[in-house]
């Protein structure tokens, strides 16, 4: 790969040290791809190029870059209080901050617990419903189950709730999880938003699992309303209703991930609401504060949280939490980020544009390699035949030289996915459009 970005200043020493998350740290380093400024729609690189943010960051800067309300904000906070201690203490923004979330979630979701990303609020959700059903004299009620390709971040539970083999194999016994069946079916191929087969089918399969452990081992089931990571892999029309009778019926929590649904990306502030299906817990971060300061909210319906709160009042009802957790700058981060989806009406955007992103998406579909276009809100999937023995090099190929090319995607397996934020407009989705057809036939 001819070298695209220079060292940006940096030494090698300063280019070795740093350990980089889920990256090809030897190809990164041999041609960084360094960010220094953004604004808008645009990133601009170490080279002075712009380039257009086609994949919000990574799912998070719903409102944009460089928001002047949320930078102006968070350094109010900083000046005014910094840091309050998390645990027997607290701060009232934190408070404020929670009533708006509940305001916002469907239904009972009215209790939120913070911490610093989803991983942590994958993990926390699934602490709360094995210590739910605990506390509910279930003792045991405590078996977990995700779904294959599922997400939920990178802690040990995380891990073992999700589904993507790469992230698990290298780490040892993680916890004992059964897994659902993705919702990837080939008779809804090039679907436009919702697919119409297999709903009811699919969800069906958790009856397996029941009939494997009985219901009365089982705590919760934990799925993502649309696998983002794994490619906007959407779950068939009925399958989220069909999920949340089984649960009802059998007395299993269900907890929906909305770190990449929540926070505007389907057109309404979370999935359930979009989808019409309410969990019983819902983890979200990413949106909440526009990826300005890493935050992570659990929502759990107040029946859960008052189950929780029996025994001697002095003692901790939920032996969990961050040193972070409620941190006042992310808070206000999130105010802030708030004010700019509820001002700018950014999620009645999102509903405008969509059918936008949809044609734009679905005129990729005679392009060479595509074998499936999938989109829902403001988020998309190209998949591509993977190249014989190169699993995932088409896909990475294509997202390379569109940064090559001033647009920023990302590339999951053989799937290039688009998740730009919601202040798009819709001639830079004819942009990104463009750009992905001109590269599709330029990349074997
Ligand atoms: C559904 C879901 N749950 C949990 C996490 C973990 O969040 P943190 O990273 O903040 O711990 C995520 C994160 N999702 C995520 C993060 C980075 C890249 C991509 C991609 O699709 O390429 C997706 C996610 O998508």
């Amino acid at each position: 790969m001819a070298e695209i970005d220079s060292f940006a200043g940096l030494s090698p020493d300063e280019l070795d040290a740093h350990w980089m998350p889920f990256t090809g740290n030897r190809q990164f380093k041999a041609n960084p791809r360094l960010f220094v400024r953004a604004e808008g729609m645009h990133y601009t690189t170490a080279d002075g190029r712009q380039v257009l943010d086609g994949f919000s960051g990574l799912w998070c800067c719903n409102a944009g870059h460089g928001r002047k309300e949320i930078a102006d904000a968070v350094a109010r906070q900083l000046v005014e209080l910094d840091y309050s201690p998390a645990f027997q203490f607290g701060h009232p923004l934190s408070f404020k901050l929670a009533k708006r979330l509940a305001d916002m979630a469907p239904d009972d979701l009215n209790r939120i617990f913070f911490c610093n990303s989803g991983s942590e609020a994958a993990d926390t959700a699934l602490k709360i419903a094995r210590a739910y059903w605990r506390a509910k004299g279930r003792p045991e009620k405590i078996r977990l189950i995700g779904r294959a390709q599922g997400y939920h971040g990178v802690n040990f539970g995380g891990i073992s709730i999700g589904g993507m083999p790469g992230n698990r194999k290298h780490f040892g016994p993680a916890l004992d999880v059964d897994h659902l069946p993705h919702t990837l079916l080939p008779e809804n191929r090039f679907s436009r938003g919702l697919p119409a087969h297999g709903g009811e089918a699919m969800a069906a399969r958790l009856l397996d699992i029941i009939e494997l452990h009985g219901a009365e081992n089982i705590a919760a089931v934990m799925i993502e309303p649309f696998a983002g990571s794994a490619g906007v892999i959407l779950p068939p029309k009925g399958y989220l209703q069909r999920l949340r009778e089984l649960c009802n019926q059998y007395e299993i929590l269900l907890i929906f991930d909305e770190v990449i649904t929540g926070f505007g990306r389907t057109g309404a502030a979370f999935a359930a609401e979009a989808f019409g299906v309410v969990p019983d817990i819902m983890t979200t971060a990413k949106g909440i504060s526009n990826g300005a300061v890493p935050m992570g909210a659990v929502f759990a319906r107040e029946e859960i949280y008052n189950t929780f709160m029996q025994g001697p009042e002095h003692i901790p009802e939920l032996a969990h939490g961050y040193t972070y957790s409620a941190h006042p700058v992310a808070c206000a981060a999130a105010m802030a980020t708030l004010d700019i989806y509820e001002h700018e009406k950014l999620f009645a955007r999102v509903q405008s544009l969509a059918p936008h992103l949809e044609e734009a998406l679905h005129s990729l579909r005679d392009c060479p390699h595509v074998i499936d276009i999938r989109n829902c809100g403001l988020a998309g999937a190209i998949q591509l035949q993977p190249r014989a023995g190169e699993a995932s090099k088409r896909a990475m190929e294509v997202v390379l030289e569109s940064y090559r090319r001033g647009l920023l995607l990302r590339w999951t397996g053989d799937t290039i996915a688009v998740a730009p934020p919601f202040i798009i407009d819709t001639a830079q989705i004819e942009t990104i459009a463009k750009t992905l057809r001109a590269v599709l036939q330029k990349v074997d």
